[in-house]
């Protein structure tokens, strides 16, 4: 008769309750270590003081993946009522009043136990470059009085300062960059164009010698080094370009007696507007008119047309100097133009006050591209007009943030074989085959060769 192992039933019992516990555990492990967290994100404010007006950026990230590109959102985004903050040159401590609707938005939008830790930084712009030309006490003044007011809320305030034109251009490039997602891919670059009132920038990945150093930045980014062009045209801004053209207009005809009546292309011919010379002359882009004609004013008439109004404008763009083996103009080096491009372009959706100037501005723009950097037709479908990518507006404070919160790594993070998921899954159903197979191996090992020759007495 053959007997059956004594301790051999309860074994397999215990060895299936183990296996079974064990799977029981390793599959709750695993949803557990694989459900969606509850993400936790941080925050940044950036503050563009332009020249015609400023706007609040408050950007978030999620807070472990500081490092990863394309990772840091606009979530939100103000626009402080008034004009830019170098205006307020007379009245300085309205520079930092008029903050304050937007940065109380900021202390809303951003949840409480975050606001100690959430940088915020002030850029301004060509504007303030202006006015710190005309007169550095007024801009100095200005500057304190925003900077008193952003000390006032809880954030970490990182400063307030008058930022160059060759960082305007390179972080517009980065930001653009950055949120197409070019850093960590083999699409390449594009290159980055910005019109904006008082200044106007252009940024390119350029392989050609830089002959002037002022024009070269390099950067090193993800494990790549990029080695950029970058010119900011300082009163080639719009609103500055539309006062040269009007001082050149007026000039020519101040040795007249009567009313001075300019008929200007650029405006369409129901235009007609009285303007006070002041408001051509209080620039330091344009070239003073003596005293006694300051208080004069002009009447400003629209005609409507285009070819005269191109005529006008180029002679903005003075072409007829260059030091180096080549110019954009102005005696600004610069080398051909390569590679693809976007263009920041304001609001698309047409308001009441930009419409009057609207021909101006888009002649202006065809002519800044054609007869200032050189574009051809060629380079023309290579440029995209944007205001947002991914819903974060493509200007410069992105890539200000970014840098001055080191997010771009110089060299890749190196990343693991797979995702973390995937390896605990892995790890899990590798351990269990070895688990089972030590059973299998210890239940065939173990038993009794010949069981049959055993007898119980
Ligand atoms: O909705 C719009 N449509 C057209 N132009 C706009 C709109 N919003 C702002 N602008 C213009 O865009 C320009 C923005 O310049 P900004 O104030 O940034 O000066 P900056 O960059 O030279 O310091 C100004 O000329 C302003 O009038
Ligand atoms: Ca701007």
């Amino acid at each position: 008769m053959k007997v059956k192992n004594p301790w051999h039933r309860p074994l397999i019992i215990f060895i299936a309750a183990v296996i079974g516990a064990g799977i029981i555990i390793m599959v709750v492990i695993a949803v557990v270590q694989n459900k969606p967290l509850y993400q936790k994100y941080k925050y940044g404010i950036v503050l563009d003081a332009g020249s015609s007006h400023t706007s609040v950026y408050i950007y978030e990230w999620p807070a472990e993946k500081e490092n990863n590109t394309g990772m840091v959102n606009q979530k939100h985004a103000c626009n402080v009522k008034g004009k830019g903050i170098s205006s307020y040159s007379g009245t300085p401590q309205k520079a930092g009043e008029s903050l304050k609707e937007c940065m109380d938005e900021a202390k809303k939008t951003i949840p409480n136990y975050r606001h100690h830790e959430t940088p915020v930084y002030l850029g301004a712009t060509a504007g303030m470059r202006l006015l710190e030309m005309e007169n550095k006490i007024a801009s100095g003044e200005v500057l304190k009085s925003v900077e008193k007011s952003l000390q006032a809320y809880p954030f970490s305030y990182q400063g307030a300062r008058i930022i160059s034109g060759q960082e305007e251009g390179a972080f517009g490039w980065i930001t653009v960059n950055y949120l197409s997602e070019n850093f960590r891919t083999a699409s390449g670059t594009v290159g980055a164009l910005d019109l904006g009132g008082a200044s106007t920038q252009i940024t390119f990945v350029s392989e050609g010698i830089l002959e002037s150093p002022e024009n070269s930045i390099d950067f090193r980014l993800y494990g790549n080094d990029y080695h950029l062009y970058t010119h900011s045209f300082l009163c080639y801004g719009k609103d500055q370009v539309l006062k040269l053209s009007l001082e050149k207009q007026i000039q020519s005809k101040l040795n007249m007696t009567d009313n001075i009546i300019l008929e200007d292309p650029c405006f369409h011919p129901d235009y007609n507007v009285i303007k006070s010379f002041q408001s051509v002359f209080d620039s330091p882009c344009v070239k003073k008119v003596d005293q006694s004609q300051k208080e004069n004013t002009f009447s400003h008439k629209g005609t409507g047309n285009w070819n005269k109004c191109q005529e006008a404008i180029k002679k903005v763009f003075n072409t007829s100097y260059c030091r180096f083996s080549r110019c954009s103009f102005n005696d600004v080096f610069q080398p051909p133009v390569e590679g693809q491009f976007g263009l920041k372009q304001n609001h698309p959706e047409v308001k009441e006050k930009y419409l009057a100037e609207y021909c101006f501005s888009g002649t202006y723009i065809i002519t800044l591209l054609e007869e200032g950097y050189g574009f051809t037709s060629k380079d023309w479908k290579n440029t995209k007009f944007i205001k947002n990518i991914r819903d974060s507006e493509a200007g410069w404070t992105l890539g200000y943030m970014l840098n001055l919160t080191n997010m771009i790594p110089a060299e890749a993070p190196d990343t693991p074989l797979m995702p973390y998921g995937g390896y605990v899954s892995l790890m899990l159903v590798l351990s269990l085959l070895i688990f089972v197979f030590l059973i299998l191996g210890f239940i065939f090992f173990r038993r009794p060769s010949c069981p049959a020759h055993k007898e119980i007495i």
